[in-house]
């Protein structure tokens, strides 16, 4: 697990860590500065200073440049984060680079600390306005340095011509190449990919522009990762995000920071030496006639997950046609509560999944009721997904019987549906930042719903009623656009659900299931299907040491 910061938490640290006198502003930005200028290193070590017998670039990159240096261009902007981009400038000009650098703002106005280190690199270079640069319409460098907006950037940008199109075009269409006066170059920003917001991941809107933002190849953030990195639109402006230290201790002052999500421990999933019954016994019910497939997936994925027993309930005319496709998996018939009442009489049935392919109907909505403790029922761990959502949606007395043993797992649309309000703010336009992030908008949701939300997505937020908020991430090295198919989000459902059955709490449930889901799709690969899911799981398990 990882914490995700604040812009906010973020400047709460720092100030703490300047007021306790741990460290002074000047030398944290001297150590992100020097983070940087590392990170560049490492990401590109043919661009280093120390290889080889002598220091100096390999024939290959000096070539075509004139006084044999590799070029940096360095845009900084009206505050530290600009103040990261002079530290950046003096450094490698201090590593034999040739620096420019162009400002965007007024010098005069510039913060304390980004105003000494603009008047250290004025003793080694010049600065000249944006402007001028953005005049010549041409690169003129190996490295571009993005440092003009990072943590404080609060309101829509302009001034900047065709960069962003420009950066965009740069790192999506071209490989950076390294001492040739006419190539394309690196983009690397600091903190954050200027134009985005550090709390939401989302671009500040330009009427007349689009991408809103630098896009880097590389993006060099100090002490934590924000939770813009991995939010929204943040991951599509940057390939790539490093951390630095700068030697900050402290963590945020919030009790339940937001944390990526890791891979669950192996003795987690292991399964001791017992009977099938002690792993636990999942119900799905199913849909009618022609609409059991998703249940049918999300049974394979709760049995593959490690649960001891798995049982689909459908109504009698549906018997065959599941009977026909369902082998290890159980089979009864559910029609009414009334037969609902006499399976759930076995105890032994500890989680349920209930929504996938189930229908909208009145006999879906009776059942729906029964599970959420109608008659008296007692309530057990139960998933609700799909169609159960849209129930939940439109009856505002099934919704109040919600209890901190379920788990909702809405996509974008469900979720809309499920909390319009929220969902209204979430995308609202705004033009002042920090915006209301996913991340807000899913604690609000399980606040609301007094259950665990899991808010589906390229990057799937998952809250607990009481402030908990993990993100599963599956950007940058953990991108797994195939999972974007239909009948994933079932088999989710059903690996939570065969969590659950373990006997997990739901929220642990659902960061293992939506990991270990992301994992496999991962470990199949472009050409997936959601039947392909489940079947990845031993795989995944034996990476784990499982
Ligand atoms: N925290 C840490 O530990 C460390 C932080 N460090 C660095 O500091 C960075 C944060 O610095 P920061 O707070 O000065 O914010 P930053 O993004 O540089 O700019 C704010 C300026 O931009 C202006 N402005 C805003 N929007 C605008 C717009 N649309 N168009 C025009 N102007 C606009 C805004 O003006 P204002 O809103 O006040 O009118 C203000 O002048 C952080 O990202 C990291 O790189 C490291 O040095 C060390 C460790
Ligand atoms: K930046």
């Amino acid at each position: 697990m990882t914490e995700l910061l604040t812009a906010a938490q973020m400047r709460a640290i720092e100030a703490a860590a300047i007021a306790s006198g741990e460290v002074t502003g000047l030398e944290l930005m001297e150590r992100a500065g020097r983070g940087v200028v590392e990170a560049i290193f490492e990401e590109w070590p043919e661009l280093a200073p120390s290889w080889g017998p002598t220091p100096k670039p390999p024939e290959y990159l000096l070539q075509d440049d004139e006084e044999g240096k590799l070029r940096a261009v360095v845009l900084c902007g009206p505050g530290n984060n600009g103040g990261d981009g002079f530290v950046v400038a003096r450094l490698l000009h201090e590593a034999g680079w040739g620096v420019e650098v162009f400002l965007y703002g007024d010098a005069e106005k510039l913060p304390q600390d980004a105003r000494a280190n603009y008047e250290r690199w004025m003793k080694a270079g010049t600065i000249a306005m944006l402007d001028t640069y953005l005049a010549r319409r041409k690169w003129g460098c190996d490295i571009l340095i993005d440092a003009l907006f990072g943590t404080g950037l609060s309101r829509p940008l302009c001034g900047f011509g065709d960069l962003f199109w420009n950066t965009s075009d740069a790192r999506d269409c071209h490989v950076p190449q390294f001492g040739h006066p006419r190539g394309r170059p690196a983009i690397v920003s600091i903190d954050i990919t200027s134009g985005v917001c550090s709390d939401s991941g989302r671009a500040f809107n330009l009427e007349d522009c689009n991408p809103n933002a630098i896009s880097a190849h590389l993006t060099v953030t100090f002490h934590r990762a924000k939770l813009g990195h991995f939010l929204s639109e943040g991951p599509q402006y940057t390939d790539r995000v490093i951390v630095k230290d700068v030697g900050l201790t402290l963590r945020p002052n919030e009790v339940r920071p937001v944390v990526t999500i890791s891979a669950p421990y192996a003795n987690w999933l292991e399964k001791d030496d017992d009977h099938k019954y002690k792993h636990g016994h999942v119900l799905i019910l199913s849909g009618g006639v022609g609409s059991g497939g998703a249940a049918r997936l999300a049974a394979r994925g709760a049995l593959r997950i490690g649960a001891g027993v798995v049982t689909v309930g459908c109504p009698a005319a549906a018997l065959v046609e599941n009977a026909a496709q369902l082998n290890a998996v159980m089979l009864r018939e559910i029609g009414d509560s009334g037969d609902l009442a006499d399976v759930l009489g076995d105890e032994r049935i500890n989680a349920l999944c209930v929504g996938p392919g189930l229908g909208l109907g009145d006999r879906e909505r009776e059942l729906v009721s029964f599970i959420l403790g109608e008659g008296g029922v007692k309530p057990r761990p139960t998933v609700l997904d799909a169609d159960a959502l849209t129930l939940l949606a439109a009856d505002q007395e099934l919704f109040s019987r919600l209890h901190s043993d379920c788990v909702l797992t809405p996509h974008a649309g469900e979720f809309a549906r499920l909390f319009p309000d929220i969902a209204e703010k979430l995308n609202a336009p705004s033009s002042v930042g920090p915006f209301y992030s996913k991340v807000d908008a899913t604690r609000d949701a399980a606040r609301r719903a007094g259950c665990v939300v899991l808010f589906k997505g390229a990057n799937t937020v998952i809250a607990d009623p009481k402030g908990g908020c993990s993100i599963n991430t599956s950007v940058y090295d953990r991108r797994a656009p195939w999972l974007a198919t239909a009948g994933s989000g079932d088999v989710l459902a059903g690996f939570i659900a065969g969590i659950m059955a373990r006997q997990f709490a739901p929220v642990y449930a659902a960061w293992m299931g939506a990991w270990l889901h992301t994992e496999c799709a991962i470990k199949f690969g472009p050409g997936l299907i959601a039947e392909d899911l489940p079947e990845q799981l031993p795989a995944v398990f034996r990476d784990l040491g499982v």
